[in-house]
């Protein structure tokens, strides 16, 4: 079954169809240079209503493993790939990527020259996009009528996993499990509650830390939540990954802007500002602190992206505030970022020691 591919600037790419067949969508294209991690970057929450074309070749050779699954439901709108791999050769992998995402209702489309896709998408920047069943002949139109998504609200106690020191709480934008299971394997108590939480419910938990999840969409559409991120700053060691990262900017007085095509992948060089060193990170995010805007407020930039200088890692003086706009989480992606969850817990268990 053929499946087309239409972009808001009217250009068109046909391919065959995967995943469930009958389902269409529209969202932003964006395109995932990542050569491994498949199934953690389409279940990761950030990607919610966006259509994800991934540039490595051949992708679903290695099946899906339940147990990396970045969230319990797929937001993403749709799957784009040169070649499917129609066998899953991997001792943990429990389904072809083809059944996984018919189980979701996630379209695929394969047979599509995603490197070209790319090279496009670069120089005319993101783009809407739709994934149709018949050659879309009003865009707009065609747009406006596919469903959007929504990220599942999960209760309250989302989650408490114990550990024994300390007890972070991480307030969930549409957070990546792997954020969690970091925090756990170090030792911590995590307890992750909805980004609406108010302050006197987030303080019944008795936090010795905070941690603003990343999170999909703009984040200059999160401003109501701004007071209560300086409320928990004034009161707990905070960090932020990703959207986590960009919203401290913001409560701060800096502000955000779109770049042209966005960065996800796993080979973003980011320099460290006070020791010099340079990591490899794993990226997913289309908004990026302006750091123009930076100048007047309290914040310090601790780190960059090598590539286009785009701000990587904020600190607030005086208070122990700590940011990053890669994901110190992996999954995908190279795990020497972890180093950031290192220095926040060791920072915050050095101040639980000195308020006992
Ligand atoms: N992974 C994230 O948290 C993404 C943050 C934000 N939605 C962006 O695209 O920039």
């Amino acid at each position: 079954m053929q499946k087309y591919l239409t972009l808001a600037d009217g250009t068109q790419w046909i391919g065959t169809a995967f995943g469930d067949r009958s389902v269409e969508g529209a969202g932003n294209l964006v395109f995932n240079t990542g050569m491994l991690g498949y199934q953690e970057t389409i279940t990761d929450p950030s990607y919610l209503n966006q259509l994800i074309a991934f540039t490595y070749p051949l992708i679903g050779n290695y099946g899906i493993d339940p147990t990396v699954n970045q969230a319990t439901t797929i937001g993403t709108q749709a799957v784009i790939v040169h070649e499917l791999a129609d066998f899953s050769d991997h001792y943990s992998s429990r389904a072809t990527l083809d059944s996984f995402l018919f189980t979701h209702h996630v379209p695929g489309i394969q047979g599509i020259d995603t490197r070209e896709l790319t090279i496009h998408l670069r120089h005319t920047g993101t783009q809407l996009a739709i994934i149709s069943n018949q050659p879309v002949t009003n865009f707009q139109l065609k747009a406006a009528s596919l469903p959007t998504k929504q990220l599942t609200p999960q209760p309250v106690p989302v989650q408490a996993t114990h550990g024994s020191q300390p007890h972070i709480v991480i307030l969930d934008f549409g957070e990546k499990t792997a954020i969690t299971q970091e925090l756990v394997a170090r030792g911590c108590q995590v307890s992750v509650v909805p980004a609406t939480s108010s302050f006197k419910l987030i303080a019944a938990y008795h936090p010795d830390g905070m941690l603003l999840s990343n999170g999909p969409g703009d984040p200059e559409a999160q401003a109501a939540v701004l007071p209560l991120i300086r409320q928990l700053a004034a009161h707990y060691p905070l960090a932020g990954i990703c959207l986590g990262h960009q919203l401290i900017a913001l409560a701060y007085g800096a502000k955000t802007y779109q770049l042209t095509f966005g960065h996800h992948g796993l080979n973003h060089p980011v320099q460290n500002l006070a020791t010099g060193q340079v990591i490899m990170t794993a990226q997913n995010h289309d908004f990026a602190v302006d750091p123009a805007s930076i100048a007047k407020t309290p914040l310090q930039v601790t780190a960059i992206e090598l590539n286009d200088g785009s701000v990587e890692g904020l600190t607030l003086p005086g208070q122990t505030v700590m940011s990053v706009q890669f994901h110190p989480e992996a999954h995908p992606g190279p795990t020497e970022a972890g180093q950031f969850f290192d220095h926040f817990i060791h920072t915050l268990t050095q101040e639980v020691v000195a308020n006992a």
